[in-house]
């Protein structure tokens, strides 16, 4: 677990549009760090949410190496020479003298409220089909809220959004921990006793890698998809970084009896993330395996944190 000390450096090593098979094109960035080895990466929804460190003017470097990298304006298409305009959309970006990319209102998001998701990689739940947990709901979930203007009385992205996607596979100890701790998940330890038996942290991950690639993207108001409080916390870093609001992600198998995963296993990993780990789901936790756990209110809020 990181305290709130100094930031990673981060830095975007190539971007590229994803036309995607739900509707919208998503910008999929690539980031190296000086933390770790990992390939974090960063869904941006919105060509104009632009990578500080990636559209940063590099010394000797063509106007075509920008573009095989990313950092460009608009839209590629076959014969384009320049990156830092795209005439077809009447786009230019503008640059201060040691190559920063100046904030314009045309041509770059910034200082408005976005919807953030920080999500950690869990290749059972996102690429296995697993019932354990609900990553993969929640992945899908963010993506589509993102991408809605609203669903019930959640306001959506309204196609501006980022999902910092972590390399911090099973609370960050790993994948081949994580299935030893769900054999002892299935001889009777719940997920934080599981970790802690195997010599680990409950949870070991490290978010400012999260913080930093947020600043890096211009995000400096973050409305956050998630119930996890220490996320919460974990996406302050003022002055740059705010967390205005806290966006409940309520597993759907809690809102219709069609929808979302059912098992035995989802509902004791839901109950031990809301027993103890603090989790801020605010429906009455019904599960078929306890009674009605008195929820601290009975509706869905969101918490506007000022
Ligand atoms: N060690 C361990 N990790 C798990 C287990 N089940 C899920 N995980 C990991 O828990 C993490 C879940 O991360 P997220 O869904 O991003 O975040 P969260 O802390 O659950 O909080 P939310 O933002 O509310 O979803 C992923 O890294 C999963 O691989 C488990 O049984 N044991
Ligand atoms: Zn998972």
């Amino acid at each position: 677990m990181d305290t709130q000390g100094s930031l990673p450096i981060v830095q975007c090593v190539a971007r590229a549009r994803i036309p995607t098979t739900t509707g919208p094109d998503i910008f999929l960035h690539l980031y190296a760090n000086d933390r770790d080895n990992k390939e974090h990466l960063a869904i941006v929804f919105g060509e104009d949410i632009r990578s500080r460190s990636l559209f940063k003017r590099r010394k000797n470097e063509t106007q075509q190496e920008r573009m095989v990298r990313g950092a460009y304006v608009g839209k590629l298409f076959p014969g384009r020479t320049v990156a830092d305009v795209d005439e077809n959309l009447g786009l230019e970006l503008q640059f201060d003298n040691d190559g920063e990319l100046r904030v314009e209102e045309k041509t770059t998001w910034a200082k408005k409220d976005t919807l953030v998701r920080i999500h950690s990689e869990c290749y059972t739940g996102e690429t296995a089909w697993s019932a354990r947990c609900d990553c993969g709901e929640q992945f899908d979930r963010a993506g589509k809220l993102i991408a809605l203007d609203r669903e019930g009385d959640i306001v959506g992205g309204s196609g501006r959004g980022v999902i910092v996607y972590l390399r911090q596979e099973g609370r960050g100890i790993g994948l081949g921990e994580k299935l030893k701790a769900y054999n002892l998940q299935d001889l009777g330890a719940d997920t934080v006793q599981a970790n802690l038996m195997l010599q680990h942290p409950a949870d070991g991950r490290d978010f400012s890698l999260g913080r930093a690639i947020l600043i890096d993207l211009g995000i400096e108001r973050v409305r956050l998809l998630t119930n996890n409080p220490d996320k919460v916390s974990q996406v302050e870093h003022p002055p740059q970084l705010h967390c205005v609001e806290r966006v409940p992600m309520i597993p759907l198998s809690w809102t219709s009896d069609e929808d979302g995963i059912h098992s035995s296993e989802i509902e004791g990993y839901l109950r031990t993330k809301i027993e103890r780990m603090g989790h801020l789901l605010q429906k009455p936790l019904k599960l078929h395996t306890m009674e009605n756990v008195p929820a601290s209110s009975t509706t869905i809020t969101t918490h506007t944190i000022i």
